[in-house]
């Protein structure tokens, strides 16, 4: 990765997309008739965690989320290229230049389409001697151009049909439209958050309903051209591409607020139906001790939020774990780690939960369910409706944690890996099991890069099995949009 300035700063790199291989950037339902994840007792911890969370930032004792300017680069190519227009010279900051190379390429697209996900390959025109448009060379890309081309890949797709459309004015709102065209994207609606559009390193660029003065829309406008390979999630959050079940992608991670010190880690992809992502030794071995030591003064049985059709069913029907949430507030060490699980999934910080530690003794387990909240099994709940504002707010994605090994069981189990039919009994650890790591982390989505529910989400712990194993763990869950705090 190239940075023109000394300071490192997050980012990921690409160059091959083989299945195994890590790759580098050239220069990134339900229980029988169903319990939801959040206990109802935790579901008055969450609210209540909710509310502190937004205190805290109204009081400004945490730090507003500044991941993506913190994610933000300057690749030494766009800084010694910018000597075009003077808006291009005076952008702030650009991300990364990925170009649309078929090593960076084969990292973004799938062989089967994705819904709501696309990668856009943006490049600079200008016309040459004969009258004709040609594409600027790479490093003269940010200079003054006749027009931009659009290079579409709909649905993230390695089709070798791909569209492609000229845009001649330097103006977002033109680009916008030959992009909700070629793209069919779908506009925000009462219940689907606007879409966004985003670099290869997954910095939000720019998104459906932003509004943009002149400096803003040039600042955009130099931002795309910058970055050349872009990706549009419909859903308005970044999703990492799975691209393949076992590939193997290297980010580098914003740096530690304690140390100073940046990390890089692998997200190997362990599923694409669901997608399930695997990072290892993403927690330091001494972080998860101290969870744990702190989570465990407060640990009780845990509950389900209970749908409409599970009303006065005990929780132990489905979940016989302990579990409690714990507020990073004035809390460094948890506060850090939030911070890297943002930074991890670029997903603002103002995004997530506190996190849920989880706790499971011999025999122990939570059997399959989904994390989202589906507002059609919720109608005589209208705490959780306005909570999910009738379902345009959802959790979005799960970063858990795993804080011991098991030796024997503790799995997390996908039971609808591959696109498998929902599973008769739900309290069956089939499908995909996902082993307990010390440290290592997954992250799987609840909803898809368009921001509809996955029904494939389905997952559930497995029971454990040694008389010796108590596995902990820990949910960090990640809405689609900020949190905020509805009273019961
Ligand atoms: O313990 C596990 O592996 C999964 C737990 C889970 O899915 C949950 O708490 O929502
Ligand atoms: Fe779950």
């Amino acid at each position: 990765m190239a940075a023109s300035s000394s300071k490192k700063k997050a980012g990921t790199k690409v160059t091959k997309v083989k299945k195994g291989a890590v790759s580098y950037y050239g220069a990134g339902d339900t229980p029988p008739s169903n319990s939801k994840p959040n206990d109802r007792p935790a579901g008055v911890h969450f609210a209540t965690a909710s509310f502190a969370v937004l205190l805290c930032f109204a009081c400004g004792v945490l730090s507003p989320p500044l991941l993506h300017l913190r994610d933000e680069l300057l690749s030494s190519q766009s800084v010694s290229a910018a000597s075009g227009s003077s808006s291009d010279r005076h952008s702030l900051s650009l991300p990364q230049h990925v170009p649309c190379t078929k090593a960076n390429l084969d990292s973004f697209l799938h062989s089967a389409p994705v819904k709501g996900l696309h990668v856009v390959c943006v490049e600079s025109l200008q016309v040459d001697d004969d009258g004709n448009e040609v594409p600027l060379a790479a490093e003269r890309r940010l200079e003054t151009r006749s027009s931009i081309r659009l290079t579409f890949y709909k649905g993230a797709h390695a089709a070798r049909l791909k569209r492609r459309v000229n845009v001649k004015s330097n103006s977002w709102e033109d680009v916008k439209v030959k992009l909700v065209t070629g793209l069919s994207l779908m506009p925000e609606t009462p219940i689907l958050q606007p879409w966004a559009l985003f670099s290869a390193m997954g910095d939000r660029i720019v998104g459906e309903r932003d509004k943009l003065n002149n400096e803003m829309n040039d600042r955009t406008m130099s931002s795309l051209v910058s970055s050349e390979l872009l990706v549009i999630a419909e859903g308005g959050n970044w999703i990492w591409p799975g691209v393949s079940e076992g590939f193997r992608r290297e980010i580098e991670l914003a740096p530690s607020t304690i140390t100073g010190n940046s990390k890089n880690v692998t997200i190997e992809t362990l599923s694409m139906k669901p997608l399930v992502l695997s990072i290892s030794g993403f927690l330091a071995d001494e972080e998860c001790d101290y969870i744990m030591e702190k989570a465990a003064p407060t640990m009780k049985y845990s509950g389900v939020s209970l749908k409409d059709a599970d009303k006065g069913r005990p929780a132990s029907d489905w979940r016989t774990s302990q579990s409690t949430f714990v507020a990073a507030m004035g809390d460094p060490i948890l506060r850090d780690i939030e911070l890297r699980t943002a930074s991890l999934t670029r997903v603002p910080v103002t995004h997530q939960e506190f996190v849920q530690v989880l706790r499971y003794g011999v025999t122990e387990k939570y059997d399959a369910h989904h994390d989202f909240f589906d507002p059609s099994s919720y109608r005589s709940d209208p705490g959780t409706l306005q909570l999910i504002e009738n379902g345009k707010k959802n959790r979005y994605a799960t970063v858990f944690w795993y804080l011991t090994d098991v030796a024997r069981g503790g799995e997390t189990c996908f039971p609808r890996h591959g696109g498998a039919p929902p599973p008769r009994d739900f309290s069956m650890c089939t499908g995909l099991k996902v082993k307990p790591q010390k440290g290592k982390v997954i992250i799987f989505y609840s909803l898809d890069a368009s921001g509809e529910m996955d029904p494939l989400s389905l997952h559930g712990a497995c029971p454990v099995l040694g008389k010796e194993d108590i596995k902990w763990a820990a949910n960090k869950w990640l809405w689609n949009a900020p949190m905020s705090y509805v009273p019961p």
